[in-house]
């Protein structure tokens, strides 16, 4: 059945890509001479006739299996990409070179909508948490990522085609294998072989280097395109290289997450906070990774700019004092239980209750699901197709608390858009451990309180007759024991059983009965030191900005029938430019009041073109549309000769209203900052029929 339709739906595709053709040739030939005018309306009508079917059957095919036609998804895809790179929103980098995979140049619109969100970001998340803003070099030096973990786990693994050395990563191709055999209706996999593929799917990216290998033979993945067999799989660190200084002995790296710079920087950033828990800092900057196999244009490229929240906090009180703010919110989530369960699909559920009920661990992380939730409304990702998917366990890193993946829907599948994640104190533990500075916060409390602690207490003298020159690195190894695991040592101790001690340089010793005196004792404690906990929201703007084209995305047909016309129906805030000034024709008295409206628009902080071509107006309507300008006015004789006013357009309803000169800018400022609506200004000024295309 499916199978039909899609079939169906590629034959009305084709035919209206046909009739379009033969509509453009008549009309040339009418301008020759050579076709009659009732031959091109007859064709027009036609293309139209084709165009409702084509319509009706994609509608009929969504209806049916609730997705998007995977044609539609092609045409749409590929329409919008037209108009991305005709417009300059975004282009492959180093064109006139033949480019490089993965690195993409933003051109004026694509640079103005990428400030805007930036700013809109900021906004949300800095200004609105008074958060810290840091800004650090993206070249960065081994050590910090030795320290994190990126030097030795930072990989993907990777196979080559055995005969063009062609380079893919594995995971991907197991997961395409996988799916593409569990989807084959010719020759679908036994019920038992079914629940093999997919728990194999469901733990791909678990997969240990053998273990890849051997999933890839056993199910004969190849490489695509060519079907010729693979090498087996290696690891492949993402990062970029690099030396640092002129005698190119000091190692480093193009930064693969700007995280890193807020954690070395955490001492520092909480002096300058007053020594106060929480807080967060934040950075917006670009990222490197030598992705093996770039594709989907800005979804999976080579440097990208993140913007990266850590937020510090007590992992004993992991609350957030605004949660009430959002706890009413119901974003899609999409639980683990969902997941795992029958019903796998995400369902809104409100945050108050996924916290209560222990699906979301604590409230700071659901306030930041929630905040980024507003955020993605706010810059124009329907939130109908945007979900929370949380990790399933062993997705998750061993220090992991829990991690929520913002995802949203596209042409491509559901695309991690954000990272959400609870990752305890590992990374501030973990520089600590490597630069060996202090990385704790004081809680100071509120009266001074009596507690039972534990004092380890090294016995100098039978250390450094024992351990000689190591005798500070066992005493102070010995001083860091967690309370636990002092308990154990002295228990141990007690009984006469030595006890290894590891250093943090990693170097082993024997404790001995003796070298060291282990006790409880009550004492007057006036706070506690602790590692803080980091929740870390990490946004990738690129992909939202993808995300949100496609989403903006739409076309109409032009009032003369014969011509569909693309609009991208961003919100005013993202808006690369916010209006646009049209004289309705070319005389001095229209350009000069034209250009007093666009300095007045200026003034007011709102991007502006102005448009003189003297095309007719609804040429000059479809142009900008096409670029998502939200407003446009238009100066007409009653603009100089009449009342003065100017008509201003919106542009996804297409209405009009007259509005006096001297208020224009001030009504489209209140429009892009939401502090009015277009039917608030519709009911205000009186309407303006329509004019040229828009007809
Ligand atoms: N290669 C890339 N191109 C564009 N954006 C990226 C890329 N890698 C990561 N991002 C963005 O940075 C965000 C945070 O990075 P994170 O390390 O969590 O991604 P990731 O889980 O490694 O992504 P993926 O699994 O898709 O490679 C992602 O949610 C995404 O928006």
């Amino acid at each position: 059945m499916t199978t039909d339709l899609e079939k169906q739906i590629q034959d009305a595709q084709e035919a209206v890509t046909k009739q379009g053709d033969t509509v453009r040739s008549l009309k040339a030939s009418l301008k020759d001479g050579k076709a009659e005018k009732a031959e091109v309306d007859a064709a027009i009508s036609k293309l139209a006739e084709l165009k409702i079917a084509l319509d009706e059957k994609q509608k009929e095919y969504e209806k049916t299996t609730g997705k998007v036609s995977s044609q539609s998804k092609e045409a749409l895809r590929a329409a919008l990409a037209g108009v991305l790179e005709r417009r300059m929103f975004y282009i492959p980098s180093f064109k006139i070179y033949g480019s490089v995979a993965g690195f993409y140049d933003y051109g004026p619109p694509g640079c103005a909508i990428k400030q805007n969100m930036t700013q809109v970001w900021r906004n949300h998340f800095v200004l609105e948490e008074n958060m810290l803003e840091v800004e650090c070099p993206a070249v960065t030096p081994e050590v910090v990522l030795k320290a994190s973990g990126h030097v030795d786990r930072f990989t993907d693994f990777m196979v080559t085609d055995a005969a063009t050395g062609e380079c893919f990563r594995a995971d991907h191709l197991l997961e395409g294998h996988l799916e593409a055999l569990l989807e084959d209706k010719k020759n679908p996999p036994s019920a038992e072989k079914a629940r093999e593929i997919r728990e194999l799917l469901a733990g791909v990216g678990e997969l240990k280097q053998d273990t890849m290998a051997a999933a890839l033979q056993q199910y004969d993945v190849r490489a695509p395109g060519t079907g010729n067999a693979l090498s087996p799989p290696f690891p492949f660190n993402l990062m970029f290289k690099t030396s640092i200084g002129p005698k190119g002995d000091m190692v480093g790296y193009l930064r693969p997450e700007t995280a890193q710079g807020i954690f070395v920087n955490f001492r520092d950033l909480l002096y300058y906070n007053g020594g106060k828990l929480p807080f967060a800092a934040a950075q917006i900057g670009n990222s490197y990774r030598n992705e093996i196999s770039p594709r989907a244009g800005l979804l999976r490229v080579r440097e990208f700019t993140q913007a990266e929240i850590e937020h510090f906090v007590n992992g004993d009180d992991k609350s957030h004092p605004k949660f009430a703010s959002v706890a009413d919110l119901k974003p899609l989530l999409y639980s683990r239980e969902l997941q795992m369960g029958e019903e796998k699909k995400a369902a809104p559920m409100s945050l108050g209750e996924a916290v209560s009920r222990g699906i979301i661990a604590n409230e700071t992380l659901a306030y930041f699901i929630g905040r980024t939730w507003l955020f993605f409304c706010k810059v124009g990702v329907n939130p109908a197709r945007m979900r929370f998917r949380q990790h399933l366990q062993h997705e998750m890193a061993h220090y992991a608390t829990d991690c929520w993946d913002g995802e949203v829907e596209t042409t491509y599948g559901w695309v991690e858009c954000v990272g959400l994640a609870d990752r305890s104190a590992y990374d501030l533990k973990a520089h600590t451990s490597m630069s060996k500075i202090d990385l704790t916060a004081f809680e100071k409390f509120d009266t001074p309180r009596m507690e039972e602690v534990v004092r380890v207490v090294p016995n100098n003298k039978e250390l450094g007759a024992v351990f000689k020159k190591d005798q500070k690195a066992v005493k102070e190894a010995l001083e860091a024991l967690s309370e636990d695991k002092a308990m154990d040592m002295k228990a141990k101790l007690e009984a006469g059983t030595p006890v290894a001690l590891t250093t943090c340089e990693g170097q082993s010793f024997e404790i001995k009965p003796g070298m060291v005196e282990i006790k409880k004792v009550t004492e007057k404690v006036t706070g506690k030191t602790y590692t803080p906990s980091v929740i870390e929201p990490s946004f990738g703007i690129g992909r939202i900005m993808y995300c949100m084209f496609e989403h903006c995305y739409y076309t109409r047909e032009a009032a003369s029938k014969d011509e569909v016309r693309a609009v991208m129906g961003f919100r005013p805030v993202v808006a690369p430019t916010k209006a646009t000034v049209f004289p309705l024709v070319q005389k001095p008295a229209l350009n000069e009041t034209a250009q007093r409206i666009s300095r007045d628009l200026t003034a007011a902080g709102l991007s502006n073109l102005i448009d003189t071509t003297g095309n007719t107006i609804g040429k000059r309507y479809a142009r900008t549309d096409e670029i998502g300008v939200p407003f446009a006015i238009t100066v007409d004789f009653d603009s100089i000769e009449g009342n003065g006013s100017v008509t201003l357009r919106e542009r996804d309803s297409m209405a009009q209203v007259r509005v006096p000169q001297g208020e224009v800018a001030s009504v489209i400022r209140a429009l892009v900052d939401d502090r009015t609506t277009w039917p608030e200004v519709a009911a205000k000024y009186p309407a303006q029929k329509a004019t040229g295309d828009d007809e």
